[in-house]
């Protein structure tokens, strides 16, 4: 392993509850949590969050201290403005350091603080304390929890993943409203320019009055173009606010669903959320400018009666019509727009399959078939795509013809009128204008409510994933800074899958002493990894209850637990990036020790020794560009990085040669000394790791007890139905 050399000789054993991290502002909340009497550990504080540099920062504070139940807000205050009432608070101090401050005597000329590296208070005095201060504090607080199920009430109405983000630009889109309301104003000049031209000018040829109209229509048009610029701008801004908080909130959504509740097609997740694109796009457009036109159509028409009197029927007429059409056509332009979402999730998720299994397609020779329902799946999706288009074009035309058509009644009406002197050319002039101005909005409003309908239908898919409970929502109550000393026990639990009728763990029970090395074997599909996921957190079981070290899985944080366990999935994900990224993926400020020593005991080094480029070796997208068996070895590296109390390794070795199987037991049974080892495996020579075997069989245990009376039911046929593949 070239890449890194060790700094020393000296082996340190840094394990998981030591903190390694510096992380000051981080460490100050976790002090205050525990002041407020919800203590909780700084890696369910962060767990999801986007950290800079695995270091939180002041625009995330908040949100990490809301998951403590606490409200952070970020002051700029001297010293000498603070008050009692205020502490304690947190004080950003220089060079990125932090500080929590406890009390201030401003007449004694002292101030407490509270050292987040270690806990212990501190007294300083006022001038050195300002010589440290930046000037901005986060001043805390406990959040109203109230009663959980007034709290269930309130949840949709005031914190509607959507609404209430939009709530929070209703500046921006007040102001871009006052815009549309002086931009429909302007909408006067036009008109009533040329009528006082045709009515007043032309007859008199009054050059004088013409240029006084000119110049103050002329005034109105620039304004009109500010106007215009200023709700653009202002409907994008809003547009691209709500955009960046929704997006963001979407995906934290999507990652925090608890792995059981997951929707089996991850195309068609991907495809729901990317829905959310129909939603930006009415808020983020012009589109929401013609909700303001709409009261205005009313306001022209009014302007039509004074100018031309009752040819303000007819703009009154065409709009009904067009409003009349617009419903009739809905409940078929509905259906149509659900079908085609429905068959383009269904078309992207058999895309994302295909691509990601194309290694199968291929060696089955099945790419006729995947083509077959591919293009299935397109016939289907184009269909209803062009009778959702075709519904729309046809309401759009209906909506163009009647604006057209009424232009030459109003005319037709219009000469009449004129004929018995009840208004003037000008008015003829004006009324043809103010009413596509008035009809114009009605013509816009069927696209609008087509548009309505496709942003309906994927605010419902939305709203799917967004009211599922996820695993970083506050519950409140959760024990803190949690260590396992390796207990675990499982009460009677049972596991189902999601839109599966048979169980796939039946009701067991069982207890995993700390320290005890168990092996978990049985034949294919017998439930063996799914009882590993539900051990380590991934799956809650669906009856039940499983408690660690005495404690009820429930009051402890998924962050909290996952962190006691190496995990070694059976499917081993990398990511894009190198070997050592891979490594170190997902944990917070690791020391170079600690790395060094999980590549040696993995046998990552067995491979990266060989290569000029070491830990910084590309592991290619899905870690493609590493056999099997290397991705294998990464992973255990990343399960054994933080020396965690817990083991739990799935076939570890499924794809690992005999060297490198030899050198993985030599270094679990180094590694596996002071800590629980639960290893599920099909090979019986990895079973000298362990003292006891608990045997499963189609979701049953069959048998658990010491290594050799289990070996020894097993080799006399006494366990019907289970038998480890001896290899
Ligand atoms: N995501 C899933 N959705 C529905 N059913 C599942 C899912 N994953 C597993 N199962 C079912 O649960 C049962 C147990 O599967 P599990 O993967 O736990 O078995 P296993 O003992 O680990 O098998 P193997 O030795 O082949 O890895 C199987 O019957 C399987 O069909």
């Amino acid at each position: 392993m070239s890449a890194i050399a060790p700094k020393s000789q000296e082996q340190w054993t840094i394990s998981a509850s030591q903190k390694v991290t510096v992380d000051p502002l981080l460490d100050s909340l976790v002090l205050l949590t525990d002041h407020f009497g919800s203590p909780c550990s700084s890696d369910s504080l962060t767990a999801g969050l986007p950290l800079n540099s695995a270091i939180i920062t002041p625009d995330l504070l908040p949100q990490a201290a809301a998951r403590a139940g606490l409200a952070a807000k970020l002051s700029r205050k001297d010293l000498n403005q603070m008050t009692g009432l205020m502490m304690p608070c947190i004080l950003l101090l220089k060079d990125k350091k932090a500080c929590v401050l406890r009390a201030l005597d401003l007449d004694g000329d002292k101030a407490t603080i509270q050292l987040p590296e270690t806990g212990g208070e501190e007294i300083l005095t006022l001038g050195d304390l300002e010589s440290l201060y930046v000037g901005y504090l986060f001043l805390v607080k406990q959040e109203y929890r109230g009663d959980k199920s007034f709290d269930v009430h309130l949840h949709d109405n005031t914190t509607h993943w959507l609404w209430q983000t939009v709530k929070e630009s209703a500046p921006i889109y007040r102001d871009a409203l006052i815009a549309s309301v002086l931009v429909n104003l302007f909408a006067l000049v036009s008109p009533l320019f040329i009528m006082n031209v045709y009515d007043k000018v032309v007859p008199n040829l009054a050059f004088e009055s013409l240029w006084v109209l000119a110049i103050g229509a002329g005034i109105a048009y620039i304004f009109d173009f500010i106007m215009r610029q200023l709700r653009s701008y202002l409907i994008d801004v809003a547009g691209k606010k709500v955009d960046i908080i929704v997006s963001s909130k979407l995906f934290f959504k999507a990652i925090g669903i608890p792995l059981s509740k997951r929707s089996p097609s991850v195309g068609g997740t991907a495809r729901q959320l990317g829905e959310f694109d129909s939603i930006r796009e009415i808020l983020a457009s012009a589109t929401i400018t013609t909700l303001v036109d709409l009261p205005f159509a009313i306001f022209f028409i009014i302007i039509i009666y004074i100018v031309a009197g009752d040819l303000a029927l007819i703009p009154v007429i065409a709009s009904i019509l067009i409003i009349g059409f617009t419903l009739y056509i809905q409940p078929k332009l509905k259906a149509a727009i659900e079908e085609s979402n429905r068959f383009a999730s269904l078309k992207h998720g058999h895309l994302i399959e295909s691509l990601t299994a194309i290694e199968s397609i291929k060696a089955n020779g099945a790419e006729g078939l995947v083509q077959k329902s591919w293009q299935q799946m397109i016939g289907h999706t184009a269909n209803w795509q062009l009778i959702t288009k075709k519904l729309t074009n046809h309401v759009t035309h209906v909506a163009n013809f009647i604006v057209q058509f009424s232009v030459i009644c109003i005319v037709i009406l219009g000469v009449y009128r004129v004929a018995d002197n009840e208004i003037s050319m000008g008015g003829i002039i004006a009324a043809v204008i103010l009413a596509s101005r008035a009809i114009s909005p009605m013509a816009q409003l069927a696209g609008l409510i087509t548009r309505g309908n496709h942003t309906a239908s994927a605010l419902r898919q939305l709203d799917q994933i967004m009211t599922q409970e996820d695993e970083f929502q506050n519950k409140g109550h959760l024990a803190s800074q949690y260590r396992l000393q390796g207990k675990i026990s499982a009460d009677n639990i049972a596991f189902c899958f999601p839109n599966s009728e048979r169980p796939a763990l039946h009701p067991m029970s069982m207890t995993i002493q700390p320290g005890e090395r168990v092996a978990i074997i049985g034949r294919n599909g017998s439930g063996k990894s799914t009882l590993a996921k539900m051990l380590v957190g991934l799956y809650q079981p669906t009856q039940g209850s499983l408690s660690y070290d005495g404690l009820d899985s429930g009051q402890i944080h998924p962050s909290d637990l996952r962190r006691n366990f190496g995990y070694l999935p059976q499917d081993v994900t990398l990511f894009h990036g190198t070997i050592r990224d891979n490594i170190l993926f997902g944990t917070r400020q690791v020391t170079e020790h600690q790395l060094i020593r999980a590549v040696q005991l993995s046998g990552v080094s067995m491979f990266t020794n060989l290569e000029s480029e070491g830990l910084d070796q590309q592991v290619g997208e899905g870690g493609l560009s590493l056999s099997r068996g290397q991705r294998q070895t990464v992973a255990l590296a990343r399960a054994t990085l933080n020396d965690p109390p817990v083991l739990m390794m799935d076939e570890p070795t499924a794809s690992l040669d005999a060297r490198a199987e030899k050198q993985f037991i030599r270094s679990m049974q180094h590694v596996s000394k002071d800590r629980t080892l639960l290893l599920i495996t099909h090979k019986m020579h990895l079973l000298k790791l362990v003292d006891r075997i608990i045997v499963l069989d189609r979701g049953h245990i069959l048998a658990d007890g010491p290594k050799k009376e289990v070996l020894e039911k097993l080799n006399y046929g006494l366990l019907a139905g289970a038998q480890a593949n001896e290899q």
